[in-house]
């Protein structure tokens, strides 16, 4: 069960003793979501991030959701890929496919990945395209309120140093408000060409969770939840911040252990 703790800035924080309790409560949420979406608009369009997120979803493949989701209404993209091949270990999507995409009945077809036979800059652009052919489509849905899609789910991971996606501490591309799918070539982390999706598309989805485990992250949560100098240069993941979605943070207790005074109730 989560030791949950209500924080400003609209963030819901969701906090658990260990990884296994907060995958299975994370597999019902997107589980929950899917449904929704598949209610409404009969069709749900995910983008996944790859890193640790990956492992802490796995439990997607298992009983009951292998059978209760309606895997053939999944649209799936990535919020971040390496531009690397796509059998390559650092490819966010080999990771999706190896752990969970091989393991349940989703469409192929419905799978969008980038294209890995070109530079970084021609796969955003291209990648851009496909999502603006899908918005058409309705497949994506459209905001309201700005020229970007608006994703079902977007679920991000968060590195130690506040990245979410590709989208680095002090990065020119945090600065991006026109394009949907940016590049770099210039990654602090390896691999150093990416592509992503810009903080306007990542702020104009219905749902977004940031799924964070591990004590290394722990000064990056405490720096972004509780708003430690708000002047600070900006971390990426504090400018996650959905202009009219959901926005919860996944946290284990190791992840969430330098956070201020936060009282849990189970
Ligand atoms: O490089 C990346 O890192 C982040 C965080 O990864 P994690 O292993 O620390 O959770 C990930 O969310 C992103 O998709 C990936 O490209």
């Amino acid at each position: 069960m989560a030791l949950c703790g209500a924080k400003k800035d609209g963030r819901e924080l969701k906090i658990y003793e260990n990884t296994d309790e907060l995958s299975t409560d994370l597999a019902d949420y997107i589980a929950e979501l899917s449904e929704n979406s598949v209610k409404e608009r009969g069709v749900f369009a995910i983008a996944l991030s790859g890193g640790s997120l990956i492992s802490l979803i796995c439990k997607l493949c298992e009983a009951p959701y292998n059978k209760t989701v309606d895997w053939a209404k999944w649209y799936i993209f990535w919020a971040d890929e390496r531009v690397v091949a796509k059998s390559h270990a650092d490819s966010n999507y080999k990771l999706a496919k190896d752990g969970i995409l091989s393991k349940v009945p989703v469409i192929p077809s419905h799978v969008h990945s980038i294209n890995d036979t070109v530079s970084a800059e021609k796969a955003a652009e291209d990648y851009e395209f496909v999502i603006r052919q899908l918005v058409r489509t309705r497949v994506i849905n459209v905001s309201d309120i700005c020229d970007c899609p608006k994703f079902d789910l977007i679920l991000l991971g968060m590195g130690p140093d506040g990245h979410v996606a590709s989208l680095f501490p002090g990065h020119s591309v945090l600065d991006e408000k026109e394009l949907w799918v940016t590049f770099i070539t210039d990654s602090p982390k390896p691999p150093p060409e990416r592509i992503t999706f810009t903080l306007p598309v990542i702020n104009s989805a219905s749902n977004v969770a940031v799924v964070v485990t591990g004590g290394s992250k722990a000064d990056a949560v405490h720096l972004v939840v509780d708003d430690v100098e708000p002047d600070h240069p900006s971390l990426p993941a504090k400018l996650v911040q959905p202009t009219k979605g959901n926005l919860v943070w996944f946290l284990d207790k190791a992840a969430a252990s330098k956070l201020d005074g936060t009282k849990f109730s189970e």
